[in-house]
């Protein structure tokens, strides 16, 4: 792969970034533990002994600190709960991987800590902070304009479309949603949280926490409904996602909708009836209606009911990038199976976890409730082939 001589000449660069990083004895596949390891004191020291100020936020794995390195590098230590069952091999080697994916609408693992009972990410600290701040909060919506939202819509894609094609092993994120996309200095968006799952086979914790942690209103409803996981799962929260940008509105905000359907159904109807741009944000004071319409129409297409109707990230990339493309008429949005999720836990099969083979076939193992056998049992499986 033609990736592969810059991409070792980032890890050897990276070895100056990890100061206060554990020595290496060994050297494999281009890394020393040195490029992998921070050491637990270093962390401590750096995050002020994981204080309460330093404290960035929880989220469903464990809480976020802001710690300063001893070369003055700003990081986000992510601690993860007692939750991860993996072995220390098992997790350096997928910390391994993730070392490996590298794109600019990614935020950076810079590496891991793993002491004792400890385990923890290091990243990139992004002092922006997540999408949802800006969109969902009043006053500060508007420093998202037109252009930056439609800028931020085409990174998200950029994004997720090196994940499912383009990286080391095709990873499948779960959880894309508006907390979950960074912003750096200039407000471009870089995906978090890619390859967490990964980090977590076989537990069910993190899964469960989808019904506390916000997630509801961007799973797809194959997922949700029968814990089936492709790249679609991905491209139907990424279509939620456009939407919400375009709107500055919540897809289950019981604001907006106040027991009536989401923000989908609202998209829907709109453009069903012609008028598909009173969706835009009303803080928008300008904004391109062409590009703007055309996002709606992309955003719609994205949160297909049927699967295969979807188109994959790589079509998604041609029509933001194409001035000419004529979009495909959308079909009515999947229905919400995250609502049956929330309600009815106990009766509803709970994803526990997959595993990935080199190919991307993804095998999802789902745990079922009470109206199903309490065995575990394997569904069926998505291979989009690369
Ligand atoms: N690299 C980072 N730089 C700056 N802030 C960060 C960084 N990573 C996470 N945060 C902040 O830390 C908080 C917790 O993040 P985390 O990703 O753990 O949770 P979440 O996305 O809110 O929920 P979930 O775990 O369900 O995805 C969020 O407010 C997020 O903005």
């Amino acid at each position: 792969m033609g990736f592969l001589p810059s991409l070792y000449g980032c890890l050897k660069l990276k070895r100056k970034v990890n100061e206060g990083a554990v020595k290496g004895e060994e050297e494999e596949e281009g890394f020393s533990t040195q490029d992998l390891f921070f050491k637990f004191q270093t962390l401590q020291i750096a995050t002020n002994f994981f204080s309460e100020l330093n404290q960035l936020g929880r989220g469903g794995f464990g809480p976020v600190f802001k710690g300063l390195l001893p070369n003055g590098q700003e990081v986000a230590v992510k601690k993860l709960s007692n939750v991860s069952k993996q072995g220390v091999r098992e997790f350096t080697n997928e910390v391994k991987l993730l070392l490996r994916v590298q794109h600019r609408n990614l935020v950076t693992l810079l590496g891991c800590c793993v002491e004792g009972p400890e385990k923890m990410l290091v990243y990139e600290y992004l002092p922006n902070r997540s999408l949802d701040n800006f969109l969902f909060v009043t006053d500060k919506s508007a420093s998202l304009d037109w252009s930056r939202r439609f800028t931020i819509i085409t990174g998200i894609a950029r994004g997720l479309l090196y994940l499912h094609e383009e990286a080391p092993e095709r990873i499948i994120h779960r959880d894309i949603k508006a907390s979950n996309i960074l912003l750096d200095e200039q407000l471009n968006p870089k995906i978090s949280d890619f390859g967490l799952a990964r980090l977590f086979p076989g537990d069910d914790t993190h899964f469960n926490t989808f019904q506390i942690t916000g997630t509801r209103g961007y799973i797809a409803p194959e997922y949700a409904m029968h814990g089936i996981v492709s790249v679609k799962t991905d491209v139907f929260s990424y279509g939620v996602l456009v939407l919400e940008i375009v709107s500055g509105k919540k897809n289950l905000d019981s604001k907006l909708d106040n027991g009536k359907p989401g923000l989908l159904s609202y998209a829907w109807n709109l453009s069903q009836g012609g008028n598909t741009l009173d969706l835009i944000d009303p803080s928008l004071q300008k904004f391109n209606r062409d590009e703007a319409a055309m996002c709606i129409q992309l955003g719609l297409l994205c949160c297909q009911a049927n699967v295969a109707d979807r188109p994959n990230m790589n079509s998604v990339n041609l029509m933001l990038l194409s001035d000419s493309f004529t979009l495909p008429v959308p079909g009515k949005p999947g229905t919400q199976g995250c609502a049956r999720r929330r309600t009815t836990t106990s009766s509803f099969p709970t994803v526990t976890g997959s595993t990935s083979n080199t190919t991307g076939a993804t095998k999802t193992s789902v745990s079922s409730g009470s109206d199903f056998s309490r065995n575990s049992i394997s569904v069926s499986l998505i291979d989009e082939g690369r």
